[in-house]
This record gives structure tokens, sequence and C-alpha cells, in this order.
């Protein structure tokens, strides 16, 4: 047998979707083995040479009592992060087009807690993204204390920016024009700032009125995309902070618009948006890829069309990436 040949894995089935243009690959590790080191996330998350995504998203199986899934996030550069408000309303729409469950609630354990989903009309999901976290230990952001806005040196520049974990750490500045705002300088910079140890997504938010906003966001591990979930809902909370916003925010990102909602100190942050299914695929991973294939009922469940909610609970037919 060629060399080629014996190098040929099994085939991976995924979904490539979207929510407003930030772009995902989409894999179900429950009904198949699956997984994939850092180097071959970002082979196939090349637009050129790949399937080209800003990030990649697992569902497996939960871990924990009162969940129905687990949800993994990896990014472009192949980082494993925890949390990606986009990828959320996707996921909800995954796993319902998939079968997985036919709940119109779900609850996911993410990297850092429980975000609940809302299967709305028309490919609409409302996401319950959690408290938002301002203290800078937690975010993570070196400060001595923690402040509404911070001055931070960027070489020989200065500039203020708000801190605020939405489970993942983000940067807001303030700008007049998104159009014109310094994205493409200042993120790649800030998203590294020593003060950020481990890096971070940096919005750039320009206020409309007390309840429109403009947002453009460069971010952590894939670069700008065209909408970022968390980074919107971290903009309004950083704009209610500095006292700007009002309590619910139409969110203009180069993708399309969000809805963000958040009543302030200790309440969790609400996101509604779209969701967009673009194809289904296939792909034939390198045989040294995954671990030994384990049994699965999948396949001939997705031939008699039979409702695969009941294999959420088996052991997961992965390992970790
Ligand atoms: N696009 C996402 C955020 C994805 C993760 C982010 N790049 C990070 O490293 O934290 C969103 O919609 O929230």
């Amino acid at each position: 047998m060629s060399q080629s040949r014996r190098n040929q894995g099994p085939m991976l089935n995924f979904t490539k979707m979207h929510g407003l243009g930030n772009d995902f690959m989409v894999v179900d590790a429950i009904s198949q083995p699956f997984r994939l080191r850092p180097e071959m996330i970002r082979e196939l998350a090349d637009r050129n040479f790949g399937i080209g995504f800003d990030q990649l998203l697992v569902v497996e199986p939960p871990g924990l009592p009162d969940v129905d899934f687990r949800y993994r996030i990896f990014n472009s550069d192949g980082s494993e992060v925890e949390q990606c408000g986009n990828g959320a309303r996707c996921f909800a729409r995954f796993v319902r087009d998939q079968r997985l469950t036919n709940k119109k609630v779900i609850r996911v354990q993410t990297a850092k807690g429980v975000i609940e989903l809302r299967v709305g009309r028309a490919g609409m999901v409302t996401v319950d993204m959690g408290v938002p976290e301002l203290n800078p230990p937690a975010i993570p952001f070196a400060a001595d204390r923690r402040k509404d806005v911070y001055t931070v040196e960027l070489g020989g520049d200065t500039v203020e920016l708000s801190a605020v974990s939405m489970g993942n750490p983000h940067g807001v500045l303030l700008v007049d024009d998104v159009d014109t705002a310094p994205v493409g300088e200042f993120g790649p910079r800030l998203e590294s700032h020593p003060r950020f140890p481990a890096r971070a997504n940096i919005g750039f938010l320009q206020i409309i009125d007390r309840t429109r906003v403009r947002l453009r966001v460069f971010e952590r591990g894939s670069g700008e995309t065209m909408a970022c979930g968390s980074g919107a809902c971290a903009a309004v909370v950083a704009g209610c902070l500095r006292g700007l916003l009002d309590s619910r925010v139409d969110v203009e990102l180069k993708g399309g618009r969000l809805v963000i909602e958040w009543q302030g100190e200790g309440a969790p942050v609400m996101m509604e948006g779209p969701t967009a299914s673009v194809f289904e695929g296939q792909l034939r991973l390198p045989a040294d890829q995954p671990p030994k294939r384990r049994k699965s009922t999948r396949h001939s469940d997705a031939k008699s069309g039979t409702n695969r909610q009941n294999n959420r609970h088996r052991q997961p037919a992965t390992s970790r990436p």
C-alpha cells in the first residue's frame, strides 16, 4: 500500500455555519470519534488551503447533571477558549438540526460555567451569556483595583479601555468612528499586551445613541471577524459602566445586528441574534489523528431517521484534542 493510503484515517462529518459572518466548523463529537491537534485545526481554518473558519465548535456529552451538552471552542490559531457567543447560537441550531435534542431551551456547559440557549423563530437564538466578570484578576487583567476605565501604555501610545470577562477576556476602547478606528494596528498589540496575561479580544466601540452602537472586534486567536457575540456583550457592559448606554442596545457589527440586554451589576447579559447553516461536509482525517474508534449508533440512527437524543448521555467517542 502506498504511503499516502496508509496515512488515510476515518471520515469526519462537519457542518459549516455562521452567526453574522463569524464562521464556524461545527463537529458532533458525541456520535463520531474526534480529536484534532492544534496544527490540524490551523490547517483546516486556513481560508485558502482548508475549509476556512474563525472558530471550531465541538459538541460533546455533558460532564455535569442538569446540563444537555458540553461546548468546546477552538480559535483558528488552534487555541482552546472559554466562550463564543455567536458560536453558542449556532450550537443551539446545530444540536436541533442534527436531532441531538428537540429541546427549545438548552443548557450547555462551557469551560467557564453553564450558559442557556433559547431557540426562537426563523433561526433566531437568545443566549443567557451569564454575569460579566469585572474583577481584574478574574478577567484576567493586571490592575491594582477595579475601575470602569483603565489607562494602558502601548509603546509610544496611551489608550483607555474597559476590561470585561464574558467567560473570555475583552478590552473595549471607545472610538469616534469604527470605520477609521486603528483595529489593525492596536488590535494585535492589545490582544497580546502584558496586562492581559491570557491575551484578549479587543473591541472598538462607537456610540450612536443610548440604544445603538457600532462595533468592530479584533479577536484573540482569530484576528478581526465580521462579528463577535461575546465582544458585543462586553461592549454593552463597558458602555453601561461609563453611563453611556441604556439596558437594551442594538449592536451593529460588520456582519449584521445583535440585540444585547444588561440590567446592570450582578445581572446576566442576554444576547439575541440569527444563525445560519451553510453546508454539510465530510473530510478524511490523517490516520494518526483520532483515537481508536468506539462503537457508535449514530449512522444507523441517521439512516432510520430516529431521534438521536437518547444517545446523548453515552460516553463520548472522543478524547481531548
Ligand atoms: N467569535 C466569538 C468569540 C470566540 C473566542 C474568542 N476569539 C476568544 O479567544 O475568546 C464570539 O462570538 O463570542
